[in-house]
């Protein structure tokens, strides 16, 4: 992946300051375990085996400037730790991140991680639990503002939250209203002027229209890909949902109980998807006219990540798993098309073709 992309990246124009080759943001071997044991542990059996629940176990894309990297799959499978990875809320068990290059754990003081952090925002699933309801909208937008240093002078700072209000297609007379005085979709508007405040280029945006009303879900993602072209903003897109994922990623990777199980770029995932699980995500989006092949039912559901299944941990759910799948992992493996696969049924050849997927039905459908 970190090769296609970067070959990738070399025809993307770079909207902000400078051209550059390098991937904005590159993610490798990212894994992160929490110890779930239960605490009476600690105290009385010391030498009791403890619990490790393995949230994300080696993870690795890039991400190009300007681009969106969009991670789906069912909950549970890891996405929202791999965001809070990202943004530094976790600590990483292993793995590294990088950010235009920088290794972000060599920035080890505030003093200097805070330029670095300030570039990059996050944008949660429920805009009303993340605006402070006793603020007003003016007040909420400000605070990063000050915070992060960006200006101080009070009618400077008035000026700047109305303009961020209109860049969210609010007006700026909104910002004298409180939060609860607005719909879901304008609370989401009021999060993503709020995370634009300090100027960032990178926003991780953690399933950020799943609260929302279908047709508001729709405004929501078609102002985040206008706000992506007018600001040359850079996307990590996290979403349980194929079908909003394919309105506004370059590429997709699926996660399957802390691994990428596929990933590569959008299309290629959506019209000529390789691994079962994302062919069986794809199936799950109601009303695709299914041409050339039958669907893979959603089967069975995802196993608890503290004891997962052996070899490939899909295959108890596999409609194509042998002897090989249930004892031996599969490694990645590439093929072609700017795509990346851990599948041993791929790799042989097993699975039947993907014919003419019913994402080409969805794609359609969503881009009306
Ligand atoms: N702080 C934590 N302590 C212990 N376990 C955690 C913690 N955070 C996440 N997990 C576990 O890690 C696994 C992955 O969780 P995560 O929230 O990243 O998944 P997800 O794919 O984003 O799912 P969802 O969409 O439901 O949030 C889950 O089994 C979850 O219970």
């Amino acid at each position: 992946m970190s090769q296609t992309l970067a070959a990738e990246n070399r025809e993307v124009p770079d909207t902000r300051s400078g051209a550059s080759e390098q991937p904005l943001v590159q993610v490798q071997d990212l894994a992160r375990y929490f110890d779930v044991s239960p605490p009476w542990l600690n105290r009385i059996l010391e030498n009791e085996p403890r619990s490790i629940l393995k949230a994300v176990d080696g993870v690795s894309f890039d991400i190009p400037r300007g681009k969106t990297f969009s991670l789906v799959g069912e909950s549970g499978c890891g996405k929202s730790t791999v965001a809070r990875l990202v943004v530094g809320l976790y600590q990483p068990t292993r793995g590294t991140i990088h950010f235009e290059g920088v290794d972000m754990a060599t920035l080890k003081t505030r003093k200097q991680q805070a330029p670095v952090r300030r570039r990059f925002q996050m944008i949660f699933q429920d805009p009303f639990a993340s605006l402070n309801p006793r603020w007003r909208v003016a007040e909420i937008i400000a605070e990063p503002i000050r915070a992060h240093g960006i200006m101080s002078d009070d009618g400077q700072i008035r000026r700047r939250v109305g303009e961020l209000l209109e860049q969210v297609r609010l007006s700026a007379r909104d910002g004298e209203k409180f939060p609860h005085e607005f719909s879901g979709g304008q609370r989401q508007r009021i999060s993503i002027a709020r995370a634009l405040a300090s100027n960032p280029e990178f926003l991780v945006c953690d399933e950020p229209t799943s609260a929302l009303d279908v047709s508001v879900q729709a405004q929501i993602l078609n102002l985040m890909k206008e706000l992506q072209k007018e600001l040359g903003l850079t996307y990590l897109f996290i979403s349980h949902d194929l079908a909003v994922v394919y309105h506004i990623s370059d590429y997709v990777g699926v996660m399957y109980l802390g691994r990428l199980v596929e990933w590569g770029e959008a299309r290629r995932v959506f019209f000529n998807p390789q691994h079962p699980y994302t062919r069986m995500l794809l199936d799950a989006i109601p009303d695709l006219e299914m041409t050339g092949r039958q669907r893979i039912p959603v089967a069975g559901e995802v196993p608890s990540p503290i004891h997962p299944p052996s070899g490939c941990h899909f295959h108890p759910r596999c409609p194509f798993a042998n002897d090989r799948c249930r004892s031996e992992t599969p490694q990645t493996r590439d093929f072609g098309e700017g795509g990346q696969v851990r599948c041993h049924a791929v790799e042989e050849g097993r699975l039947p073709p993907p014919g003419e997927s019913g994402a080409l039905a969805a794609g359609r459908d969503l881009n009306e």
